[in-house]
């Protein structure tokens, strides 16, 4: 495949994955996730590769979620594919595709996680923060929603209270205040982050590979069950995403003015 979206290596049994599009602080579209797939299963069928680390190309963006920018004015992210289940993009494809490769994906946030960039981060086994990196969910700004992972499993880290409080004020919590609330594992300068990453892969390697796997999946049995709320939720998304109330949020961002839900209050 022709990457154009990220960037890919794999060095010493540890494959890197870089979103690179630092130019939207590395939002995502269509493409972007397709080549996020082809890497997470080219990393799962490489025999070598032991730990995948995932992060942002830049300084300033892990991920902010979906493009606004690509999004069209009926809905859609673009991809017309079955696989993307109306909203135009394979979402909920690479949450599988992350939760189910059999070798442990450490998220490195060296900026924004936002909205389905935040969702991301929260999927993969580990995160290791900078401690200039910024999380928080906004899709209740900008008409849309991630009812399946990214809140219900949300909710099993941080608990009901904290991850109400996240998707319902949309505001940005410091990776210190992700420590203190068990959404990250680890905060490092920004300079360190990298290579931190790359020390606690280097551990993983060191440890049995089918203990890991096996420890993976019993930790994804037990979580298992969201796999059906978030094809719900993807499935209501596909519709939502059609109204004038999702396209008021979207359209909002790109003309940078306030938005105008209330009149859609019923
Ligand atoms: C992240 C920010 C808080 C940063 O604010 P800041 O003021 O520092 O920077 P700017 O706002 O000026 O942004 C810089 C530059 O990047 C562009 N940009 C930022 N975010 C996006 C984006 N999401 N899409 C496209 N472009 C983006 C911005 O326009 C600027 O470029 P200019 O050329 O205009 O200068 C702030 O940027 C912010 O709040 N961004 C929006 C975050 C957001 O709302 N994300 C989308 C939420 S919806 C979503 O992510 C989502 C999640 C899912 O799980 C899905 C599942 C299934 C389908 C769809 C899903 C989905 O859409």
């Amino acid at each position: 495949m022709e990457l154009t979206d990220i960037l890919y290596d794999k060095q010493n049994g540890i494959a890197n994955i870089t979103i690179n599009r630092p130019e939207v602080y590395n939002a995502f579209r269509a493409k972007t996730i397709q080549e996020l797939i082809w890497a997470f299963r080219d990393a799962w069928d490489d025999k070598r590769i032991g730990a995948v680390i995932l992060t942002g190309a830049g300084e300033k963006a892990f991920c902010v979620g979906g493009d606004q920018k690509e999004k069209g004015d009926e809905g859609g992210y673009g991809y017309s594919g079955g696989l993307g289940g109306g909203i135009g993009l394979e979402v909920e494809n690479l949450h599988q595709t992350i939760r189910n490769i059999p070798k442990p994906v450490i998220a490195a946030v060296n900026g924004y996680a936002i909205g389905g960039g935040h969702v991301l981060h929260v999927i993969c086994d580990l995160t290791i923060a900078a401690d200039t990196a910024k999380f928080g969910q906004s899709g209740p700004k900008v008409g849309s929603y991630d009812a399946g992972y990214g809140s219900a499993y949300l909710a099993r880290i941080v608990g009901e209270k904290k991850a109400r409080e996240i998707w319902y004020l949309c505001e940005q919590y410091t990776a210190e205040e992700c420590m203190e609330m068990k959404l990250v594992n680890k905060v490092v300068p920004a300079a360190n982050l990298q290579e931190a990453a790359q020390e606690w892969a280097e551990k993983i390697l060191q440890k049995s590979p089918t203990a890991i796997k096996m420890l993976k999946y019993s930790f994804n049995a037990d979580s298992a069950s969201i796999q059906g709320i978030s094809q719900l939720s993807m499935g209501s998304l596909a519709m939502f995403y059609d109204t004038e109330e999702s396209q008021e949020g979207k359209n909002a961002f790109i003309e940078k003015r306030p938005v105008e839900f209330n009149k859609f209050r019923k």
